[in-house]
């Protein structure tokens, strides 16, 4: 099971300090909230937990079960959902699958056509992505995420473009599919991170020295 430690974790942009002396230890199956203001850092801390920024201080270390994680290596734990992601539009539903699904072993060894079913995106199978509505590529990317056999799922801003249905299905998937596996969702909406058992307010290290 995997297990997460931050030890003094900083990161800066030019000379703004967006967090700084995060101590944190993640343990197998935890659900954390990220939260803060708009611009407070939420991001980019779910960023620099999947390596797609690195912390300017401090550090991170990745362990499963006594064995340490390369961090070249930790991308294959985490799963990321999140606003900046682009989707490759020119596929079709059917075919993103099947291509995403070569790289990712697919969780429980689900198939594309149980994916579609559980995204009720039935009705789009060879809709091109380009074609989906916002809802749809938020369902898609919250699928994409959940479906892939990772211990680390990343979530941000989860339920935006979800309407009522969509949230609440987003709920259903938490339950169904994150149970043991660990969490974080950046968010402001309580509804979005109801689940998390913890909540790490970024803005409480910003100024800290
Ligand atoms: N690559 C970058 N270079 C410089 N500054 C950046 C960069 N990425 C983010 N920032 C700055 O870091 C700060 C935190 O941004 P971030 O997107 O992490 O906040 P957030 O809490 O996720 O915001 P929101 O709730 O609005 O999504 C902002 O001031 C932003 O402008």
């Amino acid at each position: 099971m995997l297990e997460i430690r931050l030890t003094n974790a900083a990161k800066r942009f030019q000379y703004d300090w967006i967090f700084r002396n995060l101590d944190l230890h993640v343990k197998p199956t935890d659900k954390i909230a990220i939260t803060g203001s708009n611009g407070s850092g939420k991001s980019t801390f779910l960023k620099c937990l999947a390596g797609i920024n690195p912390f300017t201080e401090g550090g991170i270390l990745y362990t499963l079960g006594q064995q340490h994680i390369a961090d070249s290596e930790v991308y294959r734990y985490l799963s990321i959902s999140a606003p900046y992601m682009e989707l490759p539009e020119e596929f079709s539903l059917l075919e993103l699958l099947r291509f995403h699904f070569n790289f990712k072993t697919p969780y429980q060894g689900m198939r594309p056509e149980e994916m579609i079913k559980v995204m009720y995106l039935e009705d789009a199978v060879n809709k091109q992505i380009s074609y989906f509505s916002s809802g749809m590529k938020q369902r898609l990317k919250l699928g994409l995420c959940f479906f892939a056999n990772a211990s680390l799922l990343l979530l941000d801003e989860p339920t935006s473009n979800l309407d009522r249905r969509g949230s609440e299905w987003y709920r259903e998937l938490v339950n169904s599919y994150g149970k043991d596996r660990t969490i974080f969702v950046a968010s402001n909406d309580p509804a979005e991170y109801g689940f998390c058992s913890k909540n790490l307010s970024i803005e409480d290290y910003k100024l800290k020295k």
